[in-house]
C-alpha cells in the first residue's frame, strides 16, 4: 500500500531572490519525494511588518554578503539569477503587492498548481533575470501570454479585473497571516506536515535538514542531475 503523501506548503514572494531558489528546488523535488506540494503565494512586506522584522537589504554589510552569496548560489542551484540594475527600487519602491495579488488570482481561478507554477516562474524571471516591470497591469497581462498558459484574451482580461478585487486582496492577506501564524519572519518558508505536526523551515538552505525531518533523501539542489 502506498503511504499517503506528506503535505509541504511553500510560502514565497517573487520579490525575494531566496524564494526563487527555494521555489525551483522544491519544484524539482515534487516528483522525487513523496510529497504533495502546495504553493502559498504571500506578501513578504506583510510578513516583515507583522513579525517586526526588517529586510536584510536594509543593512549594508548584509547587502554586500547577499550579493556574493546569490551569485554563488545561482551556479550551485542552476537558477538564472541576475541582479536588476536598481534592486532597492525593485524591492522597496515598486514592490510585489500587485504581482502577488495577480498570482493569488491565477491560483484561485485555476484551483490547481500547473499555471501557478508557470506564472510564478515567469514573475521571478521578469524581476531576477530580465529586469522587467511587474507592477503595471500592462506588464502583468504579458505574463500568462508569456507562459503560453492557453488563456484567451478575454480570460486574461478577466484575471486583470479579478486581481484587484477585494476578494483577492483578502485572500493574499489571509495567506500572509497563515505564514505569520506559523512563525514566519522572512521567506521562503516551508511548512511540512508530518505525523499531524507542522515542521517549519526558513530559507532555501534548509532542504537537507528538512529531508531528514520528513524521512526523504536529499540529493542536492539538482536531484535529476
Ligand atoms: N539563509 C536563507 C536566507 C533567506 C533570506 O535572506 N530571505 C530574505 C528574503 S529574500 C528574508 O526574508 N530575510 C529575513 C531575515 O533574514 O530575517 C537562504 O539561504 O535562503
Amino acid at each position: 500500500m502506498m503511504t499517503s503523501k506528506k503535505v509541504v506548503e511553500l510560502f514565497y514572494d517573487v520579490a525575494s531572490p531566496y524564494s526563487w531558489l527555494g521555489f525551483e528546488v522544491i519544484c524539482r523535488y515534487k516528483n522525487v519525494w513523496n510529497i504533495d506540494l502546495k504553493f502559498r503565494p504571500a506578501f513578504l512586506g506583510g510578513v516583515m511588518k507583522g513579525s517586526g522584522n526588517k529586510s536584510p537589504a536594509m543593512v549594508q554589510k548584509k547587502v554586500l554578503y547577499m550579493d556574493k552569496d546569490l551569485s554563488r548560489l545561482r551556479d550551485y542551484f542552476n537558477v538564472p539569477m541576475q541582479h536588476p540594475a536598481d534592486p532597492i527600487g525593485v524591492i522597496f519602491k515598486k514592490g510585489s503587492l500587485s504581482a502577488m495579488r495577480f498570482l493569488t488570482a491565477v491560483q484561485e481561478r485555476e484551483g490547481g498548481n500547473t499555471m501557478a507554477e508557470q506564472v510564478s516562474r515567469e514573475l521571478f524571471l521578469r524581476i531576477w533575470n530580465e529586469d522587467k516591470d511587474i507592477t503595471e497591469p500592462g506588464s502583468l497581462s504579458e505574463v500568462p501570454a508569456a507562459v503560453k498558459a492557453g488563456l484567451s484574451e478575454s480570460e486574461i482580461k478577466e484575471l486583470l479585473e479579478l486581481y484587484t478585487s477585494p476578494k483577492m486582496k483578502d485572500k493574499l492577506r489571509s495567506t500572509t497571516q497563515d505564514a505569520l501564524d506559523y512563525g514566519a519572519f522572512g521567506f521562503p518558508l516551508l511548512v511540512c506536515h508530518v505525523n499531524s505536526k507542522a515542521e517549519v523551515f526558513f530559507g532555501s538552505d534548509r532542504f537537507e535538514l528538512m529531508a531528514h525531518c520528513i524521512g526523504e533523501k536529499w540529493l542536492g539542489p539538482q536531484p535529476e542531475k
